[in-house]
């Protein structure tokens, strides 16, 4: 049976064409407060070759599992700067999963609200409705534990905006036996780590690090450069404030956006009004 557990959920309107279904998921027992609407999933099309899948080891129902048994969940970390498609390659695993047979929910920031709070979007548009929550210790209460005990895959994105990210993959993998796949900026605009994105890659199975299109050479873009002069780390936003780069246009990026600071500083103290 292939399940998704998601959230409330208006019926889809989906970027999917709507020709070639792939996917009913039926949805587990009902937890108390939350009701469950079925809908019926259209095949994507996919703008890059469907990811391999993962093979995931047979185990045991959960609930048949004592909490004392080997560890036999997983964590998978996918990694990028903005547009590299990590929500894609997410939403791709977290399908293939549901294909496999596999209970499935995905969880994002509440945070990024972007695309309205009830779904994972990617830049070009696919979508899969998600649970949006602020805290991840929140989401076993959120979904009700009945439901909790069934899903056999979490997918997480934007982990980046996740504090308590370490603590949920060990106890998800290590003793609940799920597979966690965690889609997140392994760094913020100015480099640097990103949350507790990099704390979880000792805990990984395995690591993805994507890249994209620097989007002024075309080269291959390992880091997002903010374009406006906000210096707060966590700022929602999409093209109009970000964009990937190479290492050389980072560089110069930096350079630019350096300079172009100083001069409105100066231009600020020069000026009686502005002071
Ligand atoms: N400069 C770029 N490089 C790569 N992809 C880009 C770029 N700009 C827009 N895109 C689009 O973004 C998609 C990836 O979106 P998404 O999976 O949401 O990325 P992420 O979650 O890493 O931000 C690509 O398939 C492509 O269509
Ligand atoms: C670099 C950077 C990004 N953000 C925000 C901007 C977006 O809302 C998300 C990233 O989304 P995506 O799915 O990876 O495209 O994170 C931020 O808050 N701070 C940053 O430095
Ligand atoms: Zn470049």
């Amino acid at each position: 049976m292939k399940s998704l557990i998601s959230p409330p959920f208006s019926p889809l309107s989906l970027h999917f064409p709507k020709t070639k279904p792939f996917a009913f998921f039926s949805l587990p027992s009902k937890p108390p407060n939350v009701s469950y609407p079925k809908f019926l999933h259209a095949k994507p099309s996919m703008p890059s070759p469907r990811p391999p899948i993962f093979s995931i080891p047979i185990r045991q129902s959960h609930i048949e599992t004592p909490q004392s048994s080997s560890p036999c969940g997983e964590v998978h970390v996918i990694v990028g700067p903005m547009f590299a498609g990590k929500t894609t390659t997410l939403l791709h695993r977290i399908q293939a999963e549901s294909n496999n047979g596999r209970t499935v929910a995905v969880i994002k920031s509440n945070k990024d609200t972007r695309y309205g709070l009830d779904s994972i979007v990617t830049h070009d548009g696919m979508k899969l409705p998600c649970w949006a929550i602020a805290n991840l210790s929140s989401f076993r209460q959120k979904i009700g534990p009945d439901a909790y005990d069934q899903l056999d895959v979490i997918g997480i994105d934007e982990a980046q905006f996740f504090e308590d990210l370490y603590d949920f993959c060990c106890e998800t993998a290590d003793h609940d036996c799920k597979t966690v796949i965690v889609a997140g900026l392994d760094g913020d605009y100015l480099r640097r780590s990103f949350g507790s994105v990099l704390n979880i890659i000792p805990l990984a199975n395995s690591v993805t690090k994507l890249t994209a299109r620097c989007e002024l050479c075309g080269k291959q873009a390992f880091f997002t450069l903010r374009k406006t002069d906000e210096t707060e780390t966590e700022l929602i936003g999409g093209a109009e404030v970000y964009m990937p780069v190479c290492r050389q246009h980072y560089v110069d990026g930096q350079v630019v956006i350096g300079a172009a600071r100083s001069v409105l500083e100066s231009k600020k103290l020069q000026c009686g009004t502005c002071a």
